[in-house]
């Protein structure tokens, strides 16, 4: 089965209504290739503003939610919440939440099973940081966090993995096709041995970490990367380009 190309744009903690606007125009004005999942990261803030203009063609998701229902958790929200609001998607585990606030494997797997309990698809996200990798550690990492993913939920159906080595995320220094081509093989390969050979084959596995117009063709055709996961590039009308890497 071939698995749908998926271009997520993540616009991490960006936008107000007026640039919002412009983005929404040039997702509109497109042409966007038909055969190709569109899904944009919008801060919490926005979501249903944004959704509320978005063409039919581009999926929406939040950035973050927490593992819970509801309850005493100030300043979070929940899929629950999504829901609410028809919110399809959610980033979680991207490095800045890692990294910057503090949430380990543990927590981030119980925000992933919590929102696929809840009915929300997630894109997750997996990736070494430069030492790791310096220290040939990029697969023992990628591994141990898709792992904890892994032990926590029944089923991958709803599931995006975007594999986004931290060296490469907003630093313009761009895996080589070869680099990601390789760390998705190996992912795909931990799949059909602790998963499913199913999974293995179904599972998109998507690329983050400084995808450009310049770079996306290159990456896209690679047999194993299903996809990308765009940052900055995502909030300029050079993201269409990049959604149509494939053509
Ligand atoms: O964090 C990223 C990638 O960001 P950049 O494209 O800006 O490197 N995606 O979630």
């Amino acid at each position: 089965m071939a698995r749908k190309f998926f271009v997520g744009g993540n616009w991490k903690m960006n936008g107000n209504k007026k640039e919002i606007n412009d983005i929404v125009e040039f997702l509109k004005a497109g042409p966007l290739d038909p055969n190709v999942e569109v899904v944009v990261g919008c801060p919490s803030i926005y979501l249903t503003y944004a959704k509320s203009i978005l063409p039919s063609n581009v999926s929406i998701s939040a950035q973050n939610t927490y593992k819970v229902p509801k309850g005493a958790f100030t300043g979070e929200i929940s899929p629950a919440m999504l829901v609410d609001n028809e919110i399809p998607w959610v980033i979680l585990g991207h490095s800045e939440r890692r990294n910057v606030f503090g949430e380990n494997d543990e927590l981030i797997a119980e925000k992933v099973a919590h929102a696929l309990e809840a009915g929300v698809k997630v894109i997750a996200c997996i990736g070494e940081k430069l030492e790791e990798r310096e220290a040939n550690k990029t697969e023992e990492v990628v591994f141990r966090q898709t792992k904890a993913i892994a032990d926590k939920i029944k089923s991958w159906d709803n599931v995006v993995l975007a594999y986004e080595p931290v060296w490469a995320i907003g630093t313009g220094k761009t895996a080589s096709p070869q680099q990601a081509q390789e760390v998705h093989d190996k992912l795909r390969a931990w799949f059909a041995k602790n998963v499913s050979p199913a999974v293995s084959e179904s599972l998109r596995i998507i690329y983050g970490g400084s995808v450009t117009a310049d770079n996306a063709k290159d990456l896209a055709k690679e047999k194993d990367i299903d996809g990308f996961l765009v940052g900055g590039a995502s909030l300029k009308p050079d993201f269409v380009k990049i959604v149509n890497a494939k053509q």
